[in-house]
């Protein structure tokens, strides 16, 4: 048995940890020789001694690994809920770029619809320009010899211009001279029969940008006035200084006042600045060639009683609450008609003060007018109020009042 114990306790001592082996090794002996029992105890104490360390060392490494196990967890969740965001950002990425092509389909829809709009409007208004020289022409006295001679320079000069425009090789005197001569079979009565000028107001239109001679005034009628629009301009307008063939004018108490997007570039007697201004300034409210969309609107001014009226028809463009024009729009609209007034009571002027109170509002579309009266002037400061009340006139829409402080031109170039 003895013979076979130590290849036992060999093959024991091979399995076993090396700092275990000697201890083991030490009780087999204890178990199967005659080693001392005090000197075993010590060794045993020693190889426990030597265990400890050993196991700190082990709980050292297990922290470190619990650590770095802990860590790696953290950077996953981290990974995770970046991949997370990722794929959100992505998702919202792609909707923005659907939205995106969307939108520039829609504009481009919108923009090919503009174009063909602008197309039929010029063509309307070729229309009326036509249907204007036929109806002139067809109430001139043809017994007349000169009535005769003018209707045949208006049919020959409309033919050269139409030949022109379409070369693109226009002659803009023959285009004015279509105009005179128009001009001067509508207002001078011997030429032609029973003729009312008035009649022909409705067909008074001016073609845009290269077909037009001279700068567009937006003051005039186009194809979007309503009729309320119309009855009302057609009776200010009839109202008006009736310009004849030799510039003579018969008197009327009202004027219309002419509306160019470029105030000092266009104004009659006007101080020119347009030097000093950035070419591309545009006023305000006539900054939108799209007939109807936006601030439609003429003034008259009735010199005799110092005041001013406005007829404003609102487009889809000034919408404030729905369905209704916005506030600010309202407030531009006075301000404007109020200042065209100071301006011509009291020469070069700004704004100084404006109060408003809104009563009711105003439809889009709708057609009001507003009233411009001279409070007083005092010094340099005029004071202007204004109301804006529906096209019949029964409800009060807004009520304002205005202070102009009169500037000098230097003033207004140091502003
Ligand atoms: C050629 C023909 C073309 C005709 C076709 C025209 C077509 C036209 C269409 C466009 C029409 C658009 C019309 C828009 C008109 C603007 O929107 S203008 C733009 C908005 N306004 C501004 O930017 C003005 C800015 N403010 C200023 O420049 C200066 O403050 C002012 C108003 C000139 C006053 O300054 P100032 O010259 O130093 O004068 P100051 O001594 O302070 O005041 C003078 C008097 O006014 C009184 N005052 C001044 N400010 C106030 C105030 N806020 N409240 C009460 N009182 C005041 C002062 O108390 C003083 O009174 P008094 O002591 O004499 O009694």
């Amino acid at each position: 048995m003895t013979a076979s114990m130590p290849h036992a306790a060999g093959a024991a001592a091979a399995e076993d940890p090396p700092i275990l082996q000697s201890g083991l090794h030490r009780s087999r002996t204890v178990t199967h020789g005659h080693a001392e029992p005090e000197s075993e105890v010590a060794t045993m104490k020693k190889t426990v001694m030597g265990i400890g360390p050993m196991l700190q060392s082990l709980n050292v490494m297990n922290e470190e690994l619990r650590k770095r196990k802990d860590n790696l967890l953290r950077d996953k969740l981290v990974l995770e809920e970046s991949i997370v965001t990722c794929n959100k950002e992505k998702d919202e990425d792609t909707t923005k770029l659907s939205e995106a092509s969307e939108s520039l389909k829609k504009l481009k829809t919108e923009h090919d619809d503009g174009k063909a709009n602008a197309q039929k409007e010029i063509e309307s208004l070729k229309q009326q320009i036509l249907d204007r020289d036929k109806a002139i022409c067809a109430l001139v006295d043809t017994t007349k010899a000169e009535a005769r001679k003018l209707c045949g320079l208006v049919i020959w000069y409309r033919i050269i211009t139409h030949k022109c425009r379409k070369t693109r090789d226009c002659s803009l005197s023959s285009v004015l001279r279509v105009e005179q001569t128009l001009r001067i079979l509508k207002t001078r009565p011997s030429l032609h029969t029973g003729f009312q000028a008035d009649k022909l107001i409705h067909t008074t239109v001016r073609l845009p940008g290269i077909f037009s001679p001279r700068p567009r005034d937006f003051s005039l009628p186009n194809s979007s006035w309503s009729p309320k629009m119309m009855e009302l301009y057609d009776h200010y307008n009839s109202q008006c200084d009736l310009e004849t063939e030799d510039i003579e004018s018969q008197k009327g108490p009202w004027i219309r006042l002419p509306s160019y997007n470029r105030i000092l570039k266009y104004a009659k007697g006007g101080v020119y600045l347009s030097k000093i201004m950035q070419s591309k300034a545009r006023l305000f409210t006539r900054n939108v060639y799209q007939v109807g969309a936006s601030f439609e609107y003429v003034i008259f001014l009735n010199k005799e009683e110092k005041k001013c009226v406005c007829l404003f028809q609102a487009g889809h463009l000034l919408e404030g609450p729905p369905g209704h024009v916005h506030g600010g729009a309202i407030a531009t609209m006075i301000d404007t008609v109020t200042g065209t007034h100071a301006t011509f009571l009291s020469g070069l002027v700004v704004t100084a003060n404006l109060n408003i109170n809104y009563r009711n509002a105003i439809p889009l579309g709708s057609t009001v007018i507003l009233e411009s009266t001279l409070d007083h002037i005092e010094g340099r400061k005029t004071h202007i109020n204004c109301k804006v009340t529906s096209a019949d006139g029964s409800k009060v829409h807004t009520e304002a009042t205005a202070l102009f402080v009169s500037i000098s031109v230097s003033h207004l170039m140091g502003m």
